[in-house]
């Protein structure tokens, strides 16, 4: 293959593995193209060293896998994301979780969070499960687009989703989530039947900051803690779980 051709991301790979070919034989890369066009493919190279006169060719195979990529990374993105939302699942959430709290170090600093429709349960008794349905999915959306790029947030329950926060500090986070919190509140939902009222949501947030000593079932013990509390204080609110206190009102 050509290196002009390589995508840049991908060129590094592609060294790499001609270097190692070079002692061990085999060329064997799965890497991006870029066409004359501008299109980007994606193409499988395997090949083995040769003589050839008095240099050392590659002598093999450049095969077009596109389309296997996108089948493969459509199985990846359904495998992470919520079916009714759109928003990643839980899966995805714990997956993220444990990558924050295996590399966490005393520099880092981040928050998870769990955000839980209040009296969720009305909504359905009150006016179907597919308006129960409408609601998590109008809720998901509208979370999704409070939050900064780098935040993760995922359903990772019927009516309740995760937050992780990266380089936020528990002040922040805190006041970001309390807008985020009244700004649901005066969200208005129309009822599908078109005939009762319009009605209103609130959420109950529970948060805590990420430790060293941390791993992710701690952490999500103490922000369920901080909702559990928040709940029995009357609901909407945002609740802080810290080391010395149960929890602290927001
Ligand atoms: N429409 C719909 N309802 C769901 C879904 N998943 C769970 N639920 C419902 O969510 C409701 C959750 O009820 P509860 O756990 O009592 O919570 P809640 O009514 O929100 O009460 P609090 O959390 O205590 O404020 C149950 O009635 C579930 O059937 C879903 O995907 N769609």
């Amino acid at each position: 293959m050509f290196q002009q051709a390589v995508h840049p991301d991908d060129l590094a790979l592609v060294l790499a593995s001609e270097q190692q070919a070079k002692k061990f034989g085999t060329h064997d890369v799965v890497h991006r193209i870029v066409r004359t066009d501008g299109s980007v493919r994606w193409v499988h190279e395997l090949a083995d060293y040769n003589q050839y006169i008095h240099e050392d060719i590659l002598i093999g195979t450049v095969r077009d896998i596109t389309e296997q990529k996108i089948y493969e990374q459509e199985l990846e993105r359904l495998s992470i994301t919520d079916e009714l939302t759109g928003v990643y699942n839980r899966r995805y959430f714990m997956q993220q979780l444990e990558q924050l709290v295996v590399r966490f170090t005393p520099s880092t600093q981040a928050v998870v969070a769990i955000f839980d429709i209040d009296y969720f349960k009305q909504i359905n008794d009150n006016y179907g499960h597919a308006e129960g349905d409408a609601v998590l999915c109008r809720l998901a959306q509208f979370m999704q687009q409070q939050l900064r790029p780098g935040d993760i947030f995922a359903r990772t329950g019927g009516e309740e989703f995760g937050l992780l926060l990266h380089r936020t500090n528990a002040a922040d986070a805190k006041r970001r989530l309390n807008a985020i919190r009244i700004l649901v509140n005066e969200l208005e939902f129309v009822p599908s039947t078109g005939i009762e009222q319009p009605y209103r949501v609130s959420a109950t947030i529970g948060l805590t900051n990420v430790h060293v000593d941390d791993d992710k079932d701690s952490v999500l013990y103490r922000a369920d803690h901080a909702l559990y509390f928040g709940k029995n204080k009357g609901r909407n609110c945002v609740i802080w779980a810290d080391d010395e206190a149960d929890a602290d009102v927001g």
